[in-house]
């Protein structure tokens, strides 16, 4: 089997566990998820501030997978916290769930909007697009205006606004795709595609097929140029953990 370690890269466990069970929904019978989240950090990521936070904590989990020999990693959450940094660290492929769910809208569809959580956060999404050369195939992004963690508060609120602007984004944008723009929105997608008959697309189990293809092919992250492993040099206080 091929351990595959998924990183919920916020440190709210019931998120972590809402991306565990849609990660092993999709898993080959040959892969095995190792669901984590840093040991420290950030509740939820809701910005560049949390970001720069969780990066952290996504590289100490990089060097944990490593450790217990996992084939492949996952960023799940829709920034891509640290993916080049963990990128440098890894050996084997690392996704994140933006730029997994946006190449998969691109296979569908000519156009995919977005839906994200707190309108501050769209911008994250705008330089991802930028960065992953998809600025072109996004019609539009949206925001639920709700804070990340109100998926997990049991309320149901999240679920159904995220299902009301997926409705307003098909009609309003043309859009033959949606993007979901949060891990924690990853249970959503195989409901929302049936309901409205286009593809709503989770990054946490685009990225899974994703990382286990690159398995299959034999291709690990390049060692070559500037994702070649980091130079050695020491690491003083808390990043003495990195090491
Ligand atoms: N746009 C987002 O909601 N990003 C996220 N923040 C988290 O804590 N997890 C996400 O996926």
């Amino acid at each position: 089997k091929h351990l595959i370690q998924v990183i919920n890269p916020n440190t709210s466990v019931a998120m972590t566990q809402t991306i565990a069970e849609a990660a092993r929904g999709v898993a080959a019978p040959t892969s095995e998820i190792i669901a984590v989240c840093p040991t420290q950090g950030v509740e939820s990521i809701e910005g560049h501030f949390d970001e720069a936070i969780a990066a952290v904590g996504v590289l100490e989990q990089i060097k944990r997978g490593k450790e217990q020999g996992v084939s492949g990693h996952v960023i799940a959450c829709f920034g891509d916290p640290g993916l080049l940094a963990a990128r440098e660290l890894a050996g084997g492929p690392v996704i994140g769930i933006a730029e997994a769910a946006m190449h998969v809208a691109t296979l569908v569809a000519t156009r995919f909007s977005v839906v994200t959580t707190l309108p501050r956060t769209v911008i994250i999404a705008r330089h991802l697009l930028r960065q992953y050369g998809f600025e072109h195939h996004c019609a539009a992004l949206h925001a639920i205006d709700l804070p990340v963690l109100a998926l997990e508060d049991g309320t149901g609120l999240a679920q159904q606004k995220v299902r009301e602007r997926c409705i307003q984004a098909m009609k309003e944008d043309n859009s033959g795709a949606i993007v979901l723009g949060c891990g924690g929105m990853a249970n959503l997608a195989r409901e929302l595609t049936a309901e409205l008959g286009i593809p709503v697309i989770d990054g946490v189990t685009a990225a899974v097929k994703m990382v286990e293809s690159l398995i299959a092919l034999g291709l690990g992250t390049s060692k070559y140029g500037d994702l070649a492993y980091p130079n050695k040099k020491p690491l003083s206080g808390c990043f003495d953990m990195l090491s």
